[in-house]
């Protein structure tokens, strides 16, 4: 091909061949002698591009001035600061063997400009230099509550399958876990948990030693050490400034720190200064597996809890909710010893100061009824319920997305933007549109996100004592009625059951749906025995007037395969019911084997459905299922039967007397 190029700066490749398009014009003038400026612009104030770069980003100034905390009187300067922040993380990632801490350093490695000399090693103690082991030689980079932004670069750069979607959220995948792994709990049994905590038969909680616990939190220390980097977050949880507590989070991933960084509460720059020593430490070494020879171990994945130690050790997993879950598991504990109730629910406010508990096993509606248009979200899972009202322990929310639309649920689709962690989506490969039906990776698709990312986020997260308890259950047989109005005595009949039933899953073959019984709709998250909780639930809503409501909003018309799930339009209708009052004026009737008190009418919902005999086409298999639940019930009960509720005798018959009859 033949360089036509002229003397006046016109350029093409043919000039035989040039026909309509107009000539490139390179040059504007034609004088050749005139050298090109570029227009307007000042030039940059920089003599070379690493000057040019380093203006980039400036340090950001605290909100508010810095105040000089005093260490026993005397002003701490920054540096000493900065000092005693390392020599915490250090202390934190110590192997207790050596009883030294890493060499820590903050900033990340890969931009070595960035990175502060390190003068003097940080080590807590002195260590003889026989002693020393290559681990002991080498720096760990911390990365310290890093921001949103940075921990996508992190994460975009270095984790293989993060990637920004088009409405700005970063897409990621947990690896061969898509769920929690509550047969890997395990929970060390010595002098401080052997008699508070629920153990044997039906607990959650399978026991472990100290010495084991010690190996696996070696095992994960040694494999965060070796890295060359680890994020820590240093944040909150509790909502009630009062039974605030202070975490710590280690992990080896930008996932699960940005993860953490929106579930847990944020900590202002201030408060940030005044952390100190963390109340309770997560070890997150997911992606490495623990040692199978090591006893209690049974398979490779292994979620340990020491309570006396406060701290948690994850090996083989890298589910995120397994961290949030775990935390929570912990306040199950902290919470009631202060007389405080921690319940698994989700809690909302109505603009009267009106607040809801939405209690239910994972899937039955908690975030989805929580998030509400039309009122005040102060939670969507985790909350505690003390003398002065509600409080959120977190500072986000994890909703599941599998089918999620937008008109169904516009806050949280508009909620999946920059910041948010998308978890095990699909989406296109060009325009990075996520399909949310798409269930390829697992049905269990998540997102995580701040709460103040719903507009009518209640912030702090806090209200008044509630006034309606509303227990959901997705029940799959499609026999319990979309709504009940409940006496205390059911109430807590139905919260220690714990009842969902949902679809086991989308395999081919599996047509019934399976009864899942969960202890005070969290048997996988609590510690003492589920009488003590509630009883607690009991005495609140007995003092503050409180009524329980049971709302199905799983199947109608028939058990899965033949009914249908009620319509989320319908169980929002009955949800708005509750909170208006409307519904505790309702005409009532009484329905058999479960002696549930339902409504004949309500507005917005067609009234044959309210009473689910009449939407079943075959009354014989209706009558069958239900006494077949029923049945399941009773079965499921007998564990309870022999312990007292409460200090109130007649309580504890009562509800005995409140399951189905039959
Ligand atoms: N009638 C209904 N009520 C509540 N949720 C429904 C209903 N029908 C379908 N769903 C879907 O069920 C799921 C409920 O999940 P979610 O609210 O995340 O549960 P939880 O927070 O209790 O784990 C959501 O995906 C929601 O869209
Ligand atoms: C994160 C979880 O909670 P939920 O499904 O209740 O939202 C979970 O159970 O793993
Ligand atoms: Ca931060
Ligand atoms: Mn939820």
């Amino acid at each position: 091909m033949a360089w036509n190029g002229v003397g006046n700066g016109e350029f093409s490749f043919d000039n035989k061949r040039r026909t309509g398009l107009p000539k490139i014009q390179t040059q504007k003038t034609e004088d050749e002698n005139v050298v090109c400026h570029d227009d307007s612009a000042t030039p940059v104030k920089a003599q070379t591009l690493d000057e040019l770069h380093s203006l980039q980003k400036k340090k950001s100034a605290p909100t508010t001035p810095i105040k000089s905390p005093h260490v026993f009187g005397v002003a701490v300067s920054e540096e000493e600061r900065q000092k005693q922040q390392l020599q915490s993380i250090s202390a934190s990632l110590a192997s207790l063997t050596r009883e030294t801490g890493p060499k820590v350093v903050k900033g990340d490695p890969a931009r070595q400009a960035e990175t502060p000399k390190v003068q003097q090693p940080l080590h807590h103690h002195h260590t003889p230099a026989l002693n020393i082991s290559d681990s002991g030689l080498k720096f760990t980079h911390i990365l310290y509550n890093l921001s949103p932004a940075e921990l996508y670069e992190q994460a975009i750069k270095y984790e293989k399958g993060s990637f920004i979607t088009s409405s700005g959220a970063l897409a990621t995948l947990s690896g061969a876990k898509t769920g929690r792994s509550p047969r890997d709990k395990r929970v060390v049994r010595d002098e401080t948990t052997e008699d508070d905590l629920w153990w044997g038969k039906g607990s959650p909680n399978i026991e472990m030693d100290e010495q084991t616990f010690l190996i696996n939190r070696e095992r994960a220390v040694d494999y965060l050490c070796s890295l060359e980097k680890v994020f820590v977050n240093d944040q909150f949880l509790n909502w009630d400034p009062n039974n605030r507590i202070k975490v710590r989070i280690v992990s080896a991933r930008a996932y699960h720190s940005l993860f953490m960084h929106n579930m847990c509460i944020r900590p202002t720059p201030e408060e940030l200064e005044d952390f100190g020593t963390p109340d309770f430490t997560i070890y997150n070494a997911g992606q490495f597996p623990c040692n199978r020879y090591t006893h209690y171990m049974t398979s490779s994945t292994s979620i340990d809890i020491n309570l006396a130690r406060r701290e948690m050790v994850i090996l083989g997993t890298q589910y995120a909710g397994e961290m949030k879950k775990g935390l929570f598991g912990v306040m199950h504990y902290l919470m009631p010893k202060r007389q405080i109730l921690s319940l698994h629910s989700g809690c909302n406010m109505g603009k009267e100061g009106d607040v809801a508990l939405f209690f239910g096993l994972s899937g039955t509606g908690k975030t989805t009824l929580s998030t509400d248009h039309n009122r005040y979200l102060i939670g969507d899972d985790e909350h505690c319920w003390s003398d002065h009202g509600v409080s959120n322990i977190e500072g986000g929310c994890y909703a599941k997305c599998i089918d999620l639309a937008r008109e169904k649920e516009p806050d949280i689709w508009n909620a999946i933007k920059f910041g948010t962690v998308l978890e095990n989506v699909v989406f296109e490969d060009h325009t990075r549109e996520v399909d949310y039906t798409d269930k390829s990776v697992t049905e269990n698709t998540r997102a995580a996100y701040p709460i103040e990312y719903i507009p009518n986020a209640k912030i702090p997260c806090v209200g008044p004592h509630p006034k309606n308890v509303i227990l959901l259950a997705c029940d799959a047989f499609g026999v319990l009625p979309p709504v009940s109005k409940l006496n205390l005595a059911q109430t807590m009949y139905h919260f220690i059951s714990g009842y969902t039933a949902l679809v086991a899953g989308t395999e081919d073959g599996i047509k019934e749906p399976t009864a899942t019984f969960s202890a005070c709709f969290g048997a996988a998250f609590i510690m003492l025995h589920p009488t003590k909780y509630a009883a607690m639930l009991a005495e609140k809503m007995q003092k503050h007037g409180a009524t329980g409501w049971l709302v199905n909003t799983g199947w109608s018309g028939g058990s899965y395969g033949s009914g249908s799930r009620i319509k989320l339009a319908y169980t929002r209708k009955i949800i708005d019911a509750i909170h208006s009052g409307a519904l505790l004026k309702a005409e009532y009737k009484k329905t058999e084997v479960f002696g549930l008190e339902i409504p004949t009418a309500l507005e917005g919902v067609p009234s044959e459905i309210l009473d689910p005999v009449n939407t079943w086409p075959d009354k014989k298999a209706h009558k069958d299922t239900l006494l077949k639940l029923g049945g399941l019930f009773r079965k499921n009960f007998e564990v309870f039967t022999n312990y007292k509720i409460g200090s109130d005798g007649n309580l504890t018959e009562e509800i005995l007397a409140a399951g189905p009859n039959f």
